[in-house]
């Protein structure tokens, strides 16, 4: 990975205790690009992200954006949006307010930021759909919503956990296409959690490999490919391509 630049997200020195799970990152994620997160299940990739959003906290060490010590801030007080698999809308709320709520909790908005929401649902394909309820959506409408509302946000830092998963091939890769397409627009810092090959070769500059909540490979995505003589690594793109063409 380059080391150039000074990183977006830095992790110093962080341990964090769940249960009987154990973490320990030591690791920086690249300004601007998309940094694909993998490895097996429970290796802590969601606890990596949480560690970013806000939703957990190290026990010792620093989570750092932009070079501030932001470990002891909320989510609300980061600079961070997220989009999660399923349940980012909430459902009782028409996706005019369920975008708008991206902008001010409260509402209270300007007719400039009452325009940009529109904007926003006009330019993730779902224009005139500002009235329209969550549950009268499909489910790569509601990923779009999603991506709107991070729009509108513009924070810096976009974290994404598999928000592909459970859209059939066709959605799958149009949502490839608007996330690489709003991080060429937008230049965040991106962070994609996926279990598919295909998903890192479309979208990511990088790739984290954890294993056992360590970070066991950081790499650029050719050098990540190159690496199948780490058996973990190896058994990822394994099970992943036979898992890419079973029915
Ligand atoms: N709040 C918690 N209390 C106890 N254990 C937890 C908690 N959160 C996570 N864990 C455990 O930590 C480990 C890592 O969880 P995490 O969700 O980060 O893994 P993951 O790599 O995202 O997995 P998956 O690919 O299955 O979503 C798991 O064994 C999980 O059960």
């Amino acid at each position: 990975m380059s080391e150039t630049a000074s990183p977006a997200i830095a992790f110093k020195g962080v341990h964090l205790s769940l249960g009987n799970s154990r973490f320990h990152f030591d690791c920086a994620f690249e300004r601007g690009v998309v940094t694909a997160v993998v490895g097996p299940s429970g290796s802590g990739k969601s606890t990596l992200l949480n560690l970013v959003s806000g939703f957990e906290q190290p026990d010792s060490g620093t989570v750092e954006i932009d070079g501030v010590d932001v470990s002891r801030l909320t989510p609300a007080e980061r600079p961070v949006s997220l989009i999660f698999q399923d349940n980012n809308l909430f459902a009782h709320l028409d996706l005019y307010t369920n975008v708008g709520l991206g902008i001010h909790p409260a509402l209270k908005l300007t007719q400039e930021e009452r325009g940009a929401i529109s904007q926003a649902l006009a330019r993730v394909g779902l224009q005139g759909f500002e009235r329209r309820m969550p549950a009268s959506l499909s489910g790569g409408e509601r990923q779009r919503a999603a991506i709107a509302r991070a729009l509108v946000r513009h924070r810096p830092v976009l974290l994404l956990d598999e928000p592909l998963a459970g859209l059939d091939p066709a959605l799958r890769s149009a949502m490839l296409e608007l996330i690489a397409e709003l991080q060429a627009e937008t230049a965040a810092t991106m962070l994609l959690i996926t279990h598919e090959p295909r998903d890192i070769k479309r979208l990511a500059k990088n790739v984290v490999f954890l294993q056992n909540g360590r970070v066991l490979l950081a790499a650029t995505r050719e050098e990540f490919f190159r690496r199948d003589d780490l058996e973990a690594v190896q058994q990822f793109l394994g099970e992943s391509d036979s898992a890419a063409i079973s029915p």
